[in-house]
């Protein structure tokens, strides 16, 4: 195996069920590669939060196993977290201390040596430098973030997690935010990333996981997935309501409303042929007249579904 591909992180079935009775993870496996960015993508209350905060220490897995470069992160705790930064999903910052004493503090906690001019580097490329002597309650929502990943990146970790980071950030600091990951990941390092935006999973994963009910359903390149993603459907209103699909249009695997006026139809927009064309073509040929047609792209939670049943129809 060469060192691309390589994980870093092991995670083996991986569960976890919290006092209050509630299963968030059944049995997680996932390895994560060397300097890949990956995104895990899914509703709220999926499990992400929790597998996060298992990898990091934060939490206790109720069984399975999660190795750093190979530390246990139970029996190996401080060398498997000393390889991780963490940015939490929730800002929780000391208010009253100055910007560059909370993150040179946090580089502290890890027990790495005072470098006063690498904390410059990273302040700089989260642009807070200048903010460095403000008080963190002085601070924007956005610029309170961006210390967030500055106290993560303090101790050089090769492994960041960010926790939504984007979460209620407007649209510049979002795009300042993946241009920041993406600069990151060209210096080596690994990056797994939560989100309910698909738009940001494709703009910077090269992976994605798909978790939903504490399971991860699927884990494949983005491009693969993004195919899958790019599924849409047609509703097509009829005229007339109509009782059963004529057999001619049986290849369609077309869906019949309960009232018999609405033919749902799934196409694939990254296909070289939708296949519209032909329908509407056999439509006409089965006599149907047609009062109207709408397109919508199928949602993420309709992806989730569509994931679901096949995870379910699995032998
Ligand atoms: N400390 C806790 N005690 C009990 N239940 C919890 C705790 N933390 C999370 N849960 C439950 O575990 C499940 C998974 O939650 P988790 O926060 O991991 O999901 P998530 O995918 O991160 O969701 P979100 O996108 O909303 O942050 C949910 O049902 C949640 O209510």
């Amino acid at each position: 195996m060469t060192s691309a591909t390589q994980p870093v992180i092991r995670i083996e079935n991986l569960t976890k069920t919290y006092a209050s009775g509630v299963t968030a993870l059944h049995g997680v496996s996932l390895d994560i590669l060397k300097g890949e960015i990956i995104a895990l993508l899914g509703p709220n209350g999926a499990g992400k939060t929790t597998l996060i905060s298992i990898i990091c220490g934060v939490a206790t897995a109720s069984s399975g196993r999660v190795t750093v470069k190979g530390h246990d992160t139970v029996t190996d705790y401080r060398a498997a977290r000393a390889l991780i930064g963490l940015v939490p999903q929730e800002i929780s910052l000391e208010p009253f201390e100055p910007v560059i004493n909370t993150v040179r503090f946090s580089r502290g906690l890890f027990g790495r040596p005072r470098d006063d001019a690498r904390l410059e580097e990273v302040l700089r490329a989260l642009s807070l430098w200048d903010k460095r002597h403000a008080r963190v309650m002085e601070l924007s929502g956005g610029m309170k973030r961006r210390v967030l990943i500055a106290k993560a990146l303090a101790h050089d970790p090769e492994i960041l997690f960010l926790d939504e980071p984007t979460a209620g950030v407007d649209v510049e600091l979002r795009k300042e935010m993946w241009e920041l990951v993406r600069e990151l990941k060209a210096q080596g390092t690994t990056i797994i990333l939560t989100t309910h935006y698909i738009e940001e999973a494709e703009a910077m994963a090269d992976r994605i996981g798909v978790i939903n009910r504490g399971r991860l359903l699927v884990v494949e390149e983005k491009t693969t997935l993004m195919r899958r993603l790019g599924k849409k459907r047609m509703v097509i209103e009829l005229q007339e309501p109509l009782a059963e699909l004529p057999g001619a249009l049986a290849p369609y695997r077309l869906e019949l409303s309960e009232d018999g006026r609405r033919l749902t139809y799934h196409y694939d927009t990254t296909a070289t042929r939708t296949g519209i064309t032909r329908l509407l073509a056999d439509l006409a040929g089965a006599g149907l007249r047609v009062r109207d047609i709408e397109t919508a792209q199928s949602s993420l939670e309709e992806i989730f579904v569509d994931l679901l049943r096949e995870e379910e129809a699995r032998p």
